[in-house]
């Protein structure tokens, strides 16, 4: 029995009669191929990561949600079967999950596309801080307490985020998950130092566009037990070949945000 995701930040949505991923109740989430080359590059990339035993180590491949093909279900919009593809819910095992989707490069267009497509990209990532700080926020979702649930800002607000918003969010995130720094329980931060030097060597890959996950429990954190604190990458439509080339884009951008939630106090912390 398929259902729209209960716990989606950002993307297209299966909301009011949209094509939009759905999950299941065994931990499957479903991506609608999108029309055009987009989903092609998507499956073609999900595809490479699964037969790619040799290029990316296994120890680095527990940062991609696990992949289990394409299958054609009937899309979110009525319109009939569609193909999809079939992806670890990767949210699916939390009480109360926690996510900020960011969305990672200075740019989010890439050397192949068309005009259109870099003027449209240009201007959302000079209007948000994908220029300034080498990423930007794409949706979230902050578990706060029983009574008052999750912050969750809407599409609108997230597109106006300022580097002061930005800096406010990891400040609520990391004094609400002192894992995020502790490696104790290979916590968020240590995670990204790992994909980093993944990143300082690998060639294969050129990830425009693409989204790091910041997953935790609220729930478990809230009852002090031990948070499940992973980062996952997603959205893979606007993945080439690197050409031998370390992605430079996604290394700034990645280096920039480390650098950024090391330098953010949290909340209740001594740090001046
Ligand atoms: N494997 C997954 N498991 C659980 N949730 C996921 C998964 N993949 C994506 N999501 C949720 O869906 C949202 C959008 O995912 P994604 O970026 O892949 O969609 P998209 O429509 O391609 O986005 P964009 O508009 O940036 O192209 C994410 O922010 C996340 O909340
Ligand atoms: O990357 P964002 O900020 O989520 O914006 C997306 C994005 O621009 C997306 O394009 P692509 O990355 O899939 O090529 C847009 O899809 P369409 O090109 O199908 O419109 C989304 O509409 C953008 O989302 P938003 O509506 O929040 O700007």
């Amino acid at each position: 029995m398929l259902k729209f995701p209960d716990h989606q930040v950002a993307g297209h949505q299966a909301l009011r009669g949209q094509l939009g991923p759905q999950i299941d109740e065994s931990g499957r989430f479903y991506k609608p191929l999108q029309q055009d080359e987009r989903g092609s590059r998507e499956a073609a990339f999900y595809n490479a990561l699964l037969h790619s035993n040799t290029k990316v180590k296994k120890q680095i491949l527990r940062f991609f949600p696990a992949y289990y093909g394409t299958q054609n279900i009937e899309a979110s919009d009525g319109s009939g079967l569609h193909p999809h593809l079939v992806l670890q819910d990767v949210v699916s095992d939390y009480v109360k999950p926690c996510i900020i989707d960011i969305k990672i490069g200075s740019r989010t267009w890439y050397p192949q596309a068309s005009e259109d497509y870099v003027a449209k990209c240009l201007r959302k990532d000079r209007g948000t801080t994908t220029v300034s700080l080498g990423f930007r926020i794409s949706g979230l979702q902050i578990y706060q307490a029983e009574n008052s649930g999750y912050w969750k800002p809407d599409r609108n607000q997230i597109h106006k985020f300022t580097v002061d918003d930005v800096r406010s969010v990891f400040r609520k995130l990391i004094s609400s998950n002192q894992s995020v720094c502790n490696s104790d329980y290979g916590g968020i931060f240590p995670q990204l130092l790992e994909l980093k030097s993944w990143f300082e060597d690998q060639t294969d890959f050129h990830f425009y566009s693409c989204s790091i996950l910041l997953i935790y429990d609220g729930e478990s954190e809230n009852k002090g037990g031990n948070p499940h604190s992973m980062i996952k990458l997603i959205d893979f439509a606007h993945v080439f070949s690197g050409n031998d080339v370390i992605d430079h884009n996604f290394l700034g951008g990645l280096c920039s945000l480390i650098k950024f939630i090391s330098d953010t106090p949290a909340i209740h912390s001594t740090k001046p």
